[in-house]
Parts: C-alpha cells; structure tokens; sequence
C-alpha cells in the first residue's frame, strides 16, 4: 500500500483528477483557484458532508460506496428543488495514513454516480484531517421551472412519497448489529438509489412542496409543515416500506415501519401536490396537508419518536 503522505498532496491530485467525472457545462475544470461553469436559467446550490464514524464506517463502506453516496445525496437536494444538477465540488479532508487507492476508489464512486446523469466534478480542495471528511457543493439549474421550495404546501393538498422507505436505515441497523442477512439492505445503505430526475417531473406536474428525506420522513415531513405552516396528517398504512427494510427488520425482530418513518438517508422525494391527479405515477399518497394543528400527526397522533438530529444523541 502507498499511503498520501507518502506520495503527497500534488501527486493526489494527479492521479485522483483524471478519473473524475466531467459535465458539457464545464467552462474551466480542476487546476485553477476556482472552476467555472455555464449556467442557465437559475443557479441552485447546496452542500452536504460525510463524516467518518458519523456518516460512514470505513469497514463498511470502501472509497467507491463513499464517492457514490457524496455523490447521490447532493444529486438528491438538487433534484429535490425540481432543478437539474450539473457539476460537483469535492472536498477531502484525510489522515496521511489513507491508501492512495482508497482515494482512487473515491473517484470512481463519484464518477459512477455522477456520469448516468451528466454531472461533472469541476474542483475541490483537499486538507489533512484525522478521520475522513468528504464535504460537497453541488451546482444545479433551473429547467424552465420555478423552483420548489418547502413552503408552499396548503391546506387539503396529498403528501407523496417517490419511492419506498427505510432500506438505508434498516441497512444501518444490519451492520451496526453485525447481522448480515439482508444484503439488498446494507448496499442500499452504502450506496442510496433515489430516482435522480423524479424531483423535476414532480415540478412539471405542479408539485407545490418539496425535498429529499435525509433525516426521516416524519422529521422531514415536520420541516415541510413548518415551512408551510400547515400541519401534515400522515396514515401509516399507506407509507411504502422497502422491501429490503421489511426483511431487515424480520431478521432483527424490529418494527419495519419505524425503518421507513424515521430512518432517513434513502433520499427518496417527499413532495405536496395539489391534487392526486398531479401526483406523477409509481409515487404513493400517504396523507394530507391540514390547517388543524400544526406538525405532523401519524394516524392522529403525535409520534414519539421523528429521526435523525446530528446534536441531539
Ligand atoms: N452552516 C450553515 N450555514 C448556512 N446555512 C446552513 C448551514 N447549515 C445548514 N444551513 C441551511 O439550513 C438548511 C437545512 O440544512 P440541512 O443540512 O438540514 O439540509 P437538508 O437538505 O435538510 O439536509 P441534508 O443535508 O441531509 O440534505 C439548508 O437550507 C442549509 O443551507
Ligand atoms: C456510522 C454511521 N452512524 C450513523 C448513521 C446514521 N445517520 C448519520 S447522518 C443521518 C441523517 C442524515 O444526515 P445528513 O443530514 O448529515 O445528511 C443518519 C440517519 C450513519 N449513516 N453512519
Ligand atoms: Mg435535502
């Protein structure tokens, strides 16, 4: 193994560039003090970081799980937005003792990722650290489109989810217990699969309200009814569980709905439409919006427990 303190900060980045991936919107790529990229309609902007031991374990995830999920979840907020992604910054902070290979396996994780939809890493910017920090910016724009924001749900609007839930957090749950007898799961966990492109036909067919479920989907749902002030009313029955969440939480004697209401890091869309008919098909209703209370009721109640907070355990 050859380590990057070995080889140094200019020889990484002369291996590592090359296998990035490129977008047509590139005017100036990596090696200068800043990257330039062409724009049209609306610049939309956002970052995300993943922290070693926080976000990922490196005995779970190799460098191309890592590059795959930096990747997706920054395709997610973009396309959350109804807005399309174009190019990526990549920060990496690493201790000096990490093989240059798992760098390498970094950027074809990115690459992987990011070229089925023409996204490009346009620069980036890396540190020396003492656990992994991948920090990314991704730049989008908006397709003749406005954006959609989180607040603008009313009241008597359908909740919509894009996909099933709570395979990331059932995955999570199978390494973290060392049981590996879900496999769909864990990889669905190392690397998320949202439907990038499902967030702009959610905005071409009117979606009012939008994001990616990062942090749970009660939590999450509870920053929408904020946003909007409305209060959301969700019925459990109708919430999508994944099946791989649903034999995780078999092999693990746990509930499979708490995976999909709380678990988080699917990245999957939740959105408000005005009405059933805009909600674009292989989505799933599972409730309403309301002016009767504020936040999130499931089956009338408030729950007891909503997902993710990075402070609060
Ligand atoms: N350090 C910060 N400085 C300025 N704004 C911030 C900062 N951290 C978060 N925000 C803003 O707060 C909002 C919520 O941030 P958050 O990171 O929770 O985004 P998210 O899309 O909900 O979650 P995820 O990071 O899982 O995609 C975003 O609009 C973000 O830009
Ligand atoms: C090693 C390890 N421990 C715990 C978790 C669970 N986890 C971490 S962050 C997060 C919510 C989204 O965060 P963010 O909003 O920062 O994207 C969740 C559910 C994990 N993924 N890896
Ligand atoms: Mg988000």
């Amino acid at each position: 193994m050859t380590t990057i303190g070995e080889i140094g900060e200019d020889a990484l980045i002369a291996l590592f560039a090359p296998r990035l991936p490129e977008t047509d919107a590139e005017i100036l790529g990596p090696g200068d003090d800043a990257a330039v990229v062409a724009v049209d309609g609306h610049l939309v902007v956002s970052s995300d970081v993943l922290v070693e031991g926080r976000h990922f374990r490196r005995e779970w995830s190799t460098g191309a799980d890592v590059g795959w999920r930096a990747a997706m979840q920054n395709l997610a907020d973009i396309d959350a937005m109804g807005a399309v992604p174009t190019s990526l910054q990549i920060t990496l902070c690493a201790p000096s003792d990490l093989d240059v290979d798992w760098v390498l396996d970094f950027a074809d994780g990115l690459r992987e990722a990011c070229e089925p939809h023409g996204v490009g890493v346009v620069g980036g910017d890396l540190s020396g650290a003492d656990q992994i920090v991948v920090s990314v910016t991704v730049l989008g724009e908006t397709h003749g489109t406005e954006v959609v924001t989180r607040a603008d749900a009313h009241p008597g609007m359908v909740v919509a989810v894009s996909a099933p839930l709570g395979a990331a957090a059932a995955g999570f749950a199978l390494l973290d217990a060392g049981v590996d007898a879900v496999p769909e799961a864990s990889q669905l966990f190392k690397r998320p699969r949202p439907i990038v492109g499902a967030g702009l036909e959610a905005a071409l067919r009117g979606a009012a309200a939008m994001m990616d479920i990062s942090d749970g989907l009660l939590r999450d749902a509870g920053r929408i009814a904020r946003a909007s002030e409305v209060g959301i009313a969700l019925d459990s029955a109708a919430v999508p569980v994944h099946p791989a969440a649903t034999s995780a939480a078999a092999a693990l004697g746990v509930d499979a709905l708490r995976f999909a209401l709380t678990g988080g890091e699917d990245h999957a869309l939740l959105a408000v439409f005005p009405s059933v008919s805009s909600v674009p098909p292989g989505w799933e209703v599972i409730g309403e919006a309301t002016d009767a209370f504020a936040g999130v009721r499931v089956d009338g109640q408030v729950p007891d427990a909503v997902g993710w907070d990075h402070f609060s355990r």
